[in-house]
């Protein structure tokens, strides 16, 4: 089963057997192999090589402005702990450096919520306009579109259910979604890493390629992923062989998290994927989008998903995001805030 090509246009209209079309074809793709490429919706302006340039400009930042964008974990002098700049890290298995982008972005700093105490919420830090004419701005209408395309697939898979379509979007309003710049540059074979182990490298077609993205399923909800242009994600599939999800202007591969798996007794498939090194440095920007901290996760009125007691979404983020390595070491800096139940 490959991953199909869904145009979208029709979510953003009114009820009509086309849209009832679309619906069941991104359930179908969400229920099978939990991976799709959407195209044709507002915003699909951005999913153009150009467009793409002025986000993954950042990383044409000298190495001193992107240590100033730097997290806790990577520099104990900076307070932001979940927004902001992850380098490479050459002993791991995920080779990349990039950015975290929370709301703050989206909304403008005055918005930006500095005055709570959740780290889930802190403002992110940026590259001063002067350092980056124009990026911001850029950032945050490409954040924007992201929002809009991930209301209009929750909706759609609401209806796909037989939920009310508008069941999530309470969820979402003031949501936490992160929007992401990766960069993976190629591995320095003379950098005195051992990656002869077996968890570097995988026999694709016959070769022997790295791994530059250690398999992970995503831990939230909706995935929306920009590549720009060069291959090397993929995607396990129903009988867990690997599959290319290959790279195409002006579509987003979606893909779902594990929450969402469980929230829908597993209707919808939070499917494991990975990268493998291409011949060239590849840069992807996936959104995650994602509810507010304090959205309450509570069993759906759906025949057949277990019962389970229910939770808050902040709490269940920190515990899941904070197991990733771009993450690494900074779990106890933030309690549940809602005690479990003993
Ligand atoms: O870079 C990619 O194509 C995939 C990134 C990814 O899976 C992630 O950040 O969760
Ligand atoms: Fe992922």
């Amino acid at each position: 089963m490959d991953i199909e090509t869904i145009g979208i246009a029709d979510l953003f209209g009114p009820p009509s057997p086309a849209r009832d079309r679309t619906d069941a074809g991104i359930l179908a793709a969400a229920s099978g192999i939990g991976f799709m490429a959407i195209e044709d919706f507002p915003g699909d302006a951005w999913l153009t090589p150009d467009k793409r340039a002025e986000l993954l400009r950042i990383f044409t930042l000298p190495d001193a402005e992107k240590q100033k964008l730097l997290r806790w974990n990577f520099d104990r002098t900076k307070k932001n702990v979940y927004r902001g700049w992850f380098p490479l890290q050459p002993t791991a298995v995920s080779y990349k450096e990039g950015i975290d982008m929370g709301p703050d972005l989206a909304q403008g700093q005055a918005d930006g919520d500095s005055q709570s105490d959740d780290p889930l919420r802190e403002p992110t830090p940026l590259p001063a306009e002067e350092t980056l004419p124009g990026w911001r701005e850029a950032a945050a209408s490409y954040y924007r579109a992201m929002e809009a395309a991930g209301n209009a697939l929750m909706r759609s898979i609401a209806r796909g259910l037989g939920l009310p379509e508008t069941i999530f979007d309470a969820d979402f309003h003031g949501g936490i979604s992160t929007l992401r710049l990766i960069r993976y540059p190629l591995r320095d074979t003379n950098a005195g890493i051992d990656t002869s182990g077996p968890e570097f490298s995988v026999v694709h077609k016959g070769e022997t390629r790295s791994i530059i993205g250690r398999e992970h399923a995503d831990s939230g909800f909706v995935t929306l992923l920009a590549q720009d242009g060069v291959e090397g994600l993929q995607a396990k599939n129903l009988a867990g062989e690997w599959i290319d999800v290959p790279p195409a202007n002006g579509t987003l591969a979606v893909n779902f998290g594990q929450l969402l798996e469980r929230w829908t007794g597993g209707r919808v498939r939070a499917t494991r994927h990975r990268v493998i090194a291409p011949k060239t440095a590849r840069y992807s920007i996936p959104f995650f989008y994602e509810p507010r901290v304090d959205a309450e996760i509570a069993p759906l009125p759906l025949a057949g998903a277990e019962p389970f007691e229910p939770f808050l979404y902040g709490d269940y983020l920190w515990d899941s995001a904070t197991n990733f390595v771009e993450m690494a070491g900074i779990k106890h800096l933030r309690e549940p805030r809602r005690a479990k139940a003993s």
